[in-house]
């Protein structure tokens, strides 16, 4: 089996993007955000306080005759911006694209932090990463992926994110009328759970590329670029007027400066991220000054080559034993 379905921005600097998923019989179509950097599988839901809720669709398991309570089960999470949801478990049908999992766990919200209550064009999240990070306890729950796997025609799925516009995620298959030329796979560290891997160096604008390993996670569920404090110091001393500002947490630029381009490797793939990407979004509405969609990662503790990478890129997530990465040019 395959299936296809769209990514689209939930608004107009591609803060995240969202897909269509319906859960349960007869279906309920909710707009979730598909999250490689996560692995838990949740929903604004009819046990989520009315308070909490401005303008998401919610899944009713009350309206479901496939739905069954996975007694005893609760999860509790917390993502890297400090945001994070809690609740209790349900099984049902779900479908990404036309692709079923009968009883996938789907966990329902019955709390949830106010910036998810602030973002009502995202009604929950799919986790995409490996299902050693799940919350529910105390059985752990297995992803949409892992339990789509054995059903896969291959087992991959494919991320199509796109600047400014719709794309795509895919199941079982890698559309070669996605991507040009081949796709360069890197070997996938599972631990302790991300799509971990390495770039093989970096440039920027049309100075000379970097051989240089930098370990991180490849996450479709984080904004930005986030590298060492060297390398995106690097970038920004070729940005007139560039400052990393503690007032707004990061680089921030005017925005009529001329952005270089940043490119990095893959094995021996070079992949190049439009300077228009960097340029992400303006600090405030009325604002001259600019905020960077590449930022220092020492905040984190970890790399993450999130959407601003790889929305440049068209990336295969395969989940062969061992794991492995792969990135096209589009
Ligand atoms: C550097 S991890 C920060 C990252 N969250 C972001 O990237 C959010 C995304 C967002 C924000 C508001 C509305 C919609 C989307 O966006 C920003 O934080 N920003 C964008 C806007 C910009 N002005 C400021 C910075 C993050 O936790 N992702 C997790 C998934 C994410 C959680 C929030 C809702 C959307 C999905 C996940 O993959 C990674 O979890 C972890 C990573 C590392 N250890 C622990 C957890």
């Amino acid at each position: 089996d395959t299936g296809s379905a769209a990514a689209v921005p939930i608004n107009e600097v591609d803060i995240a993007y969202v897909t269509p998923v319906t859960v349960g019989t007869p279906p309920q179509t909710l707009m979730l955000d598909l999250d490689t950097g996560s692995s838990d599988l949740w929903v604004f839901s009819s046990l989520t306080p009315s308070s909490q809720v401005r303008g998401q669709e919610i899944y009713s398991p009350a309206k479901s005759s496939t739905s069954k309570l996975l007694s005893g089960h609760t999860w509790s999470i917390r993502y890297g911006d400090g945001s994070g949801s809690r609740g209790t478990v349900y099984t049902d049908n779900f479908t990404i694209g036309g692709l079923e999992v009968e009883s996938q766990a789907v966990q329902t919200a019955q709390e949830v932090s106010s910036s998810f209550t602030q973002e009502q064009s995202l009604d929950g999240l799919v986790g995409l990463g490996f299902s050693t990070l799940n919350t529910v306890r105390p059985s752990s729950q297995l992803t949409f992926f892992d339990n789509a796997r054995p059903k896969l025609d291959e087992e991959v799925f494919t991320a199509d994110l796109k600047y400014h516009a719709t794309g795509s995620y895919d199941f079982g298959f890698i559309d070669r009328a996605k991507y040009t030329g081949n796709i360069t796979y890197t070997p996938v560290q599972q631990s302790p759970g991300y799509w971990t891997h390495s770039l093989s160096g970096y440039a920027v604008g049309s100075g000379a590329f970097q051989s240089t390993q930098i370990q991180g996670i490849s996450d479709t569920g984080t904004t930005l670029l986030y590298l060492p404090t060297a390398i995106v110091t690097a970038y920004y001393r070729q940005v007139q007027g560039a400052q990393n500002s503690q007032y707004y947490g990061g680089y921030v630029f005017p925005c009529s400066s001329t952005l270089p381009t940043f490119t990095f490797g893959i094995e021996g793939a070079r992949f190049t991220i439009p300077a228009s990407y960097i340029n992400y979004t303006r600090i405030s509405p009325t604002s001259s000054t600019c905020y960077g969609g590449l930022q220092s990662s020492s905040g984190l503790g970890i790399n993450i080559f999130g959407d601003v990478a790889l929305k440049a890129a068209f990336v295969v997530f395969s989940g062969t034993n061992p794991p492995r990465i792969g990135f096209g040019t589009k």
